[in-house]
């Protein structure tokens, strides 16, 4: 175990000891050497000396020989003497060449000593150097023997504790085999049960697949059924939208889409108010001057477009609203907002004007001639434009040079004009529209102020009037749309205007405040709405309180420089958007409504000579020989005229009574009461259209029995508002009529009464501010019952029913005589009767 371990060691062991090792084995081969070298020295000296002795006994015994040769001889031959001399001479040359011999053998023998000395004295020197190194060596090996010792000691210990270790690991490894055999055959028990269990999951699964494959048949059924509804869905958010936006239009709020415009050269293109921009309507702004949520402001309105949003995208939006006018609705749409945040670009479009860049106002026109080119067979359209725009409280005609002025008529006439004096022009191609409209906007008052340097100092109103009949039908119908361009709110220390421009902006800031003053008292819904301040309010009246469409753009300059002016506006905005105006009302007849109108007609035939009929009753009455079944009725400024029944009456009765069952009231009232009041008029407008309405509901059938029994008349009667009188007049009005089947015709307590509104003529008009009218009672009188009147008792009841139904009876041109031609150049025909 130790010598291998030891050989294992030598073979791991570093160079360095391989090298000590070598060194070893060569200093005992040295040390042998150096044992062997004297001897080598001694035998080969002795060899020499042996032989050198051998060759002198060699010529010494030659010598003798020779000597013995020559006594020997010597009494022999004397002849043999000298032979024996010359023996002896070579001899002698012999010694002598023996001697040089021995004396050459000498210096060899000496320069072999002499040789053999430097040998000895070089392997001296050599064996010293060797002894020294060896020594060296001897004291490095036992060195390194006693570290090798060290180390096979350390190495014995480690092998000692490698051995402990080995032998516990042993015991570990046995342990862990038994462990892992115990293990195993644990897993082998537990693979059976899994082979087992996964033999039953197999069967469960083959079981779930079978279930699944069913579940997945019926989910596909349901799948069919879902794409089918997922097909459906669309149609019906289409429908949905349609719905919203019918029931907003049944609530008539006031539609408010936001346009922020892109930031401008010159302006610091990184801050912007704008926070967040929603696709609901949804818009965040932040206060520049506060961190975090305290700075954050939130809108909501119908529409946002953010900077991005092209022209197109923005017209394509408000399509709908602007084909309406096709349908005869009155559709009013303003631009509102600081000077300098994209009015006049979202109206009119940038100066440099491309088909991409038009503003509402172009693709207004050129939709609505589009599509009545597409309607051509059905309904025959005309359309006439108007621009006016409001300077300094002044209306100057926009598309005249001159620039006349003219006055605004307080109340929005049939045919949809509030200046009814301004020049009209008929209009049929876009190009017509370009011309027309480049020269308003050439007209217009524009200046270059610190904030625009295009600022329009004027309220632009430029209005479109749709005329059109229905081929097939012959009912006409008429429409508006207000396309309103308003100067720019501004704080005079940022535009810094001085003189006529600090005139301009102290009037457009006093109209965009009673505009705001008319706004706020639309959403308080207040009874007196303060129309009347300014001319800008004048104008929009039918648009704000009427039964108009109207959409508000209101435009947003993002730069934080603007916060408190796009902040403003914005809240203004918040305001206008919970206006409601009510549902929005066609200017189209329908078919009902043309049979309706021709019934009226009827009536009114029938009326006249009913009329004939009473003045004659009376002339009998003034003569005392007739009163009976008479009702004089009498009320603040008005007068009616009225007969009755009662409600025991069968119809029959009615029949047999011969017009005792329905009673015809006429009311006579001014058209242009309202023009000729003063401010209150506003109110007593209000008023009137308020009672108008009521008079169909119960309350105001109350409120007229009220009064006819605190005046000790008949109940039914006393249902009007203050401002209408009553007149006999033979004069009627066509749209007076309208007004009474809107608000006039009654049923009370079992009566059913018609009451007629006429215009009065401009001559016969009360007098300025009056509320005493001028009136005449007049009674019915019983009267046989003429086939006729029988007749009109079954329309009034019809039209009582089509009252009833807000949708079924137009507005007060609606009733116009069905003479297709006048009903189509209304508002013409009213321009210059105005
Ligand atoms: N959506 C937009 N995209 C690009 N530029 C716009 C946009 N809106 C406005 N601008 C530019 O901003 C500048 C001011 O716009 P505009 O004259 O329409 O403002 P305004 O509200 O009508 O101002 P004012 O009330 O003073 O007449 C113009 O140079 C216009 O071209």
């Amino acid at each position: 175990m130790e010598l291998s371990f030891l050989f294992s060691f030598l073979r791991n062991a570093p160079t360095q000891a391989l090298l000590s090792f070598a060194n070893e084995i060569l200093d005992e081969s040295i040390e042998k050497k150096k044992g062997e070298l004297p001897q080598c020295v001694a035998c080969l000296l002795k060899k020499q000396s042996n032989m050198m002795k051998a060759r002198e006994e060699k010529y010494l015994s030659r010598i003798k020989v020779l000597e013995t040769l020559a006594k020997g001889t010597n009494e022999e031959t004397r002849a043999d003497k000298k032979k024996f001399e010359e023996q002896k001479r070579l001899g002698e040359e012999e010694v002598v060449r023996l001697m040089k011999e021995k004396e050459n053998s000498e210096s060899i023998i000496s320069e072999l000593k002499l040789a053999i000395e430097s040998t000895k004295s070089s392997y001296e020197q050599k064996y010293q150097s060797l002894e020294t190194e060896a020594n060296r060596t001897k004291f490095e090996l036992e060195k390194k023997i006693k570290e090798v010792e060290a180390l096979l000691e350390e190495s014995r210990r480690r092998s000692n504790e490698l051995e402990v270790f080995s032998e516990s690991k042993c015991q570990n490894w046995n342990q862990k085999e038994h462990i892992f055999n115990n293990l195993m055959c644990l897993e082998l028990q537990s693979l059976q049960d899994l082979r087992t269990s996964s033999q039953s999951i197999k069967e469960e699964v083959i079981d779930v697949q079978e279930r699944w494959r069913e579940e997945i048949a019926k989910f596909g059924l349901k799948l069919k059924v879902l794409t089918n509804a997922a097909e459906n869905y669309h149609t019906i958010f289409l429908e949905n939208i349609k719905l919203y936006n019918e029931v907003q239009e049944l609530k008539g709020n006031i539609r408010v889409y936001c346009r922020i415009r892109p930031l401008l050269s010159g302006e610091d293109t990184k801050s912007t108010v704008i926070d967040y921009i929603g696709e609901n309507g949804e818009l965040a702004i932040v206060n520049p001057s506060k961190q975090g949520k305290d700075g954050q402001k939130m809108f909501k309105f119908d529409r946002v477009f953010g900077p991005a949003a092209t022209q197109e995208e923005v017209f394509s939006d408000i399509q709908p609203l602007v084909r309406s006018v096709l349908d005869g609705y009155n559709v009013c749409i303003f631009a509102y907002g600081q000077t300098g945040s994209g009015k006049t670009y979202t109206m009119s479009g940038p100066d440099s004007l491309s088909k991409e860049e038009w503003g509402v106002n172009y693709r207004a026109l050129n939709d609505l001639f589009h599509i009545s080119r597409s309607r051509r067979s059905a309904v025959e359209y005309e359309v006439d434009v108007q621009m006016i725009e409001i300077y300094n409280e002044q209306v100057p005609n926009c598309l005249f040079f001159n620039k006349l002025t003219f006055g605004i008529v307080s109340r929005s006439q049939a045919s949809g004009l509030a200046i009814p004096d301004v020049s009209m022009h008929s209009v049929d191609s876009t190009s017509n529209v370009l011309e027309l409209m480049q020269r308003g906007q050439a007209n217009r008052a524009i200046s270059a102020t610190a904030l625009n340097q295009s600022s329009s100092r004027s309220h632009s109103v430029v209005t479109v009037h749709v005329r059109g009949i229905d081929l097939k039908a012959g009912t006409p119908l008429f429409g508006s749309l207000h396309l309103i361009d308003l100067a720019g709110s501004e704080r005079v220390e940022r535009s810094e205007v001085t003189g006529d421009r600090l005139k301009e902006t102290q009037h457009i800031n006093k109209s965009l405040s009673a505009l705001g003053d008319v706004i706020f008292a639309l959403s308080q819904k207040s009874v007196h709405v303060p129309y009347r301040n300014s001319k800008l309010t004048q104008v929009l009246q039918s648009s704000l309180g009427g039964h108009a469409k109207t959409l508000m753009f209101v435009q947003i300059n993002p730069d934080v420089k603007s916060y408190s002016e796009s902040l403003s506006a914005l809240k203004f905005a918040e305001r206008v958007s919970g206006v409601e105006l009510g549902a929005a009302r066609s200017n189209k007849e329908s078919k009902d409504v043309k049979n309706l109108t021709e019934q009226v007609a009827l009536l009114k035939e029938a009326n006249a000579r009913k009329d004939e009929e009473i003045e004659q009753l009376q002339k009998l009455r003034e003569t005392g020989t007739f009163s009976s079944g008479v009702n004089h009725v009498k009320h603040g400024n008005f007068v009616l005229r009225h007969s009755s029944f009662s409600p025991e009456m069968s119809s029959k009765d009615l029949t047999s009574q011969q017009g005792l069952g329905l009673s015809v009231q006429r009311i006579i009232r001014s058209n242009n009461e309202a023009t000729l009041d003063s401010d209150n008029s506003d109110n007593s407008d209000r008023h009137s259209e308020i009672s108008s309405q009521h008079s169909v509901d119960d309350k105001h059938k109350s409120e007229s029995l009220r009064h006819s029994k605190h005046s000790g008349e008949e109940p039914g009667l006393s249902c009007l508002a203050d401002s209408q009188i009553v007149a006999v007049n033979g004069v009627d009005s066509e749209e007076g009529l309208s007004d009474a089947y809107n608000g006039g015709l009654l049923e009370t307590s079992g009566l059913v009464s018609a009451i007629e509104f006429i215009h009065l003529p401009e001559q016969n008009r009360p007098i300025n501010g009056t509320k005493e009218k001028m009136s005449r009672v007049k009674s019915t009188v019983a009267k046989p019952l003429q086939p006729k009147l029988a007749q009109e008792t079954v329309i009034h009841s019809k039209l009582k029913d089509s009252l009833k139904s807000p949708t079924s009876l137009a507005t007060k041109g609606a009733l116009k005589p069905i003479n297709s031609k006048d009903g189509l150049k209304s508002p013409k025909v009213s321009k210059h009767q105005h």
